[in-house]
């Protein structure tokens, strides 16, 4: 049974899907070398912001296929190091959109009316009605930085509270932000406009202290900051020196540069800050929805299918996931069987996808083409994470076309592989949305299910060729389940595709090719 640790507290609705397929350990508030130490035992790890995945604990992980974070942000991952050992990071990128949300909201409210200060001065035995003056937010202009699930929800929140909005996204387009109610300006022009700004980007090389003392500069003195997205956004240190100076108005901050927040300045400013100990996801909603997704994740992936918001597997979203899923199979068996014919090393693999699938959405289907040829090499070692890593580095040039006019089935998928022995081509397609089928090698039209032993043979399509083949396989006590034959021509070069019953007996090849007629034979494993 497989082994799943989690690490940080997460909703029992979690463990509880958890423990259908697999033995589960909490062990919250673990040090880094206590988790390097027993990480080796576990297939799985789920976490939450708590703890911090190195490449040290990913490399002590020898057993691990998934990390799972309950969560959005993934920066307490090194995700390339778990990239290049195959194992799949997955997150849950809208479990707590909402919460997230209404925490930067709830913390704009409450810098606005100073709720945290008045109600502690009040349960200190105080009824101070001047200190507290507040200001609205009706008819103030709101900067969000970052238009992505929770600055759009921000966003529109803000809106129907009467607010004037802008927008700072370089990645999204004036039609989306204007969807929204948003201007979208350039990041100087919304950090001297706006009287409230909201941050919600990822923390990133070039989004870190993306707030410095420069660009604070540009704020209006009466102008506020919230950050629930990621500590490091904000120079803290700036950040203190410019409210203590009073050259903003104040700020409010869920995350911090370092968590749990140490020695810090920002602890000895007054009513112009709120700090909160990183609980922007901390509903009980957030966190149900956050622990299913992300459980549901690793049990289908210890169950070996797919998940459904891996970080590390380019363009497997769930919405294309949904589309792609029966042909991925079907690529990674062509790419199993075009390595076998092509044998030796290969060199470049051309992947052509036809007909329905000659969208940029099927970009998955090459990494699985990629898997499967890669199998014979790397057996288990081989996945969607790290199977382009892997062919980058044996040298295997991939070409990628796409034709939507072939069309003698919905979707199809075409692999050349060339290697050192050769060039050799297979096309597959789907029949009823599920059933496999070879419907081409080497350029010869045929129609097989591909079966686990199989053997193809080139050769000259003539009288008395079928049987000669068929009474020395018997000879060799050789059991044939189907066989058809492909060709182009009558009399001319033609295949023919062979599912036997067992693996072909070691020196059967050399004696099949000394059949007159028969150029060449292949034996695939699938
Ligand atoms: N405080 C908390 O407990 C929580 C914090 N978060 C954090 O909130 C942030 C946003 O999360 P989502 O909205 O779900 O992510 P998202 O991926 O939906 O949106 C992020 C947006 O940031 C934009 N962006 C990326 N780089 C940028 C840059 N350099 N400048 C401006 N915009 C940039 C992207 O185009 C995207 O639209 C993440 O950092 C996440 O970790 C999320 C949930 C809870
Ligand atoms: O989802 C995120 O990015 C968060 O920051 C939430 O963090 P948490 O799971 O509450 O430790």
């Amino acid at each position: 049974m497989s082994k799943v640790l989690v690490s940080d507290p997460i909703d029992q609705a979690g463990i509880d899907i958890l423990t259908q397929v697999a033995s589960v350990d909490v062990k919250t508030g673990l040090k880094p070398a206590d988790l390097i130490e027993i990480i080796g035992e576990y297939d799985a790890l789920m976490i939450r912001s708590g703890t911090r995945v190195t490449q040290e604990i990913i490399e002590a992980g020898t057993q691990l296929k998934i990390i799972g974070r309950a969560g959005v942000g993934v920066d307490n991952v090194d995700v390339p190091a778990a990239t290049r050992r195959g194992i799949v990071v997955v997150n849950s990128p809208e479990g707590n959109t909402i919460a997230a949300a209404e925490h930067a909201l709830a913390m704009m409210l409450s810098l606005s009316r100073h709720i945290p200060d008045a109600n502690a001065s009040v349960k200190r035995g105080e009824w101070d009605r001047k200190t507290f003056v507040g200001a609205e937010v009706y008819k103030k202009t709101l900067g969000v930085v970052g238009l992505g699930k929770i600055g759009s929800h921000v966003a529109t929140v803000a809106r129907a509270m009467g607010m004037k909005l802008l927008a700072y996204d370089p990645f999204i387009s004036t039609e989306r932000a204007e969807q929204i109610g948003c201007q979208l300006v350039d990041l100087d022009l919304l950090m001297q406009q706006a009287d409230y700004i909201t941050l919600h980007i990822p923390k990133t090389p070039e989004t870190t202290h993306l707030i410095n003392a420069k660009t604070l500069a540009k704020m209006k003195p009466t102008a506020r900051i919230i950050n629930c997205a990621r500590g490091g956004i904000i120079d803290e240190a700036a950040l203190a020196v410019a409210i203590k100076e009073g050259r903003i108005q104040g700020a409010a901050l869920d995350v911090f540069e370092s968590e749990p927040l140490g020695e810090s300045d920002l602890r000895s400013l007054g009513k112009e800050i709120i700090l909160t100990p990183h609980l922007g996801a901390s509903t009980t909603e957030a966190q149900v929805n956050v622990a299913i997704d992300v459980a549901e994740q690793i049990r289908d992936v210890l169950l070996g299918l797919p998940a459904r918001s891996a970080v590390n597997i380019p363009g497997l979203g769930p919405d294309v996931l949904e589309t792609l899923k029966p042909y991925m199979q079907l690529a990674e068996t062509l790419g199993n069987l075009v390595g076998q014919l092509a044998g030796g090393r290969v060199e470049s693999l051309n992947v052509r996808l036809q007909g329905e699938l000659a969208t940029n959405k099927s970009q998955p289907l090459v990494v699985a083409s990629l898997k499967g040829l890669l199998y014979q090499a790397l057996r288990e070692r081989v996945n969607y994470v790290n199977a382009t890593i892997e062919a980058k580095e044996r040298g295997i040039r991939v070409i990628e076309t796409r034709d939507a006019s072939a069309r003698d089935y919905a979707g199809s998928l075409h692999l050349e592989a060339t290697g050192t022995l050769g060039t050799h081509s297979v096309t597959g397609a789907l029949l009823g949305d599920k059933e496999i089928h070879l419907t081409d090698v080497d350029g010869f039209p045929i129609n097989v299910p591909p079966s686990k032993y199989m053997l193809f043979t080139l050769h000259r399509d003539m009288p008395g060729i079928i049987g000669k083949l068929g009474s020395l396989l018997g000879s060799f006590n050789v059991n044939i389940a189907s066989m058809q034959v492909g060709r182009k021509i009558v009399r001319g070069d033609a295949v023919m595709a062979l599912s036997i019953d067992d693996p072909l007996p070691d020196g059967i090849l050399t004696e099949i090719v000394k059949v007159p007629g028969i150029r060449d034979a292949y034996t695939v494993t699938l």
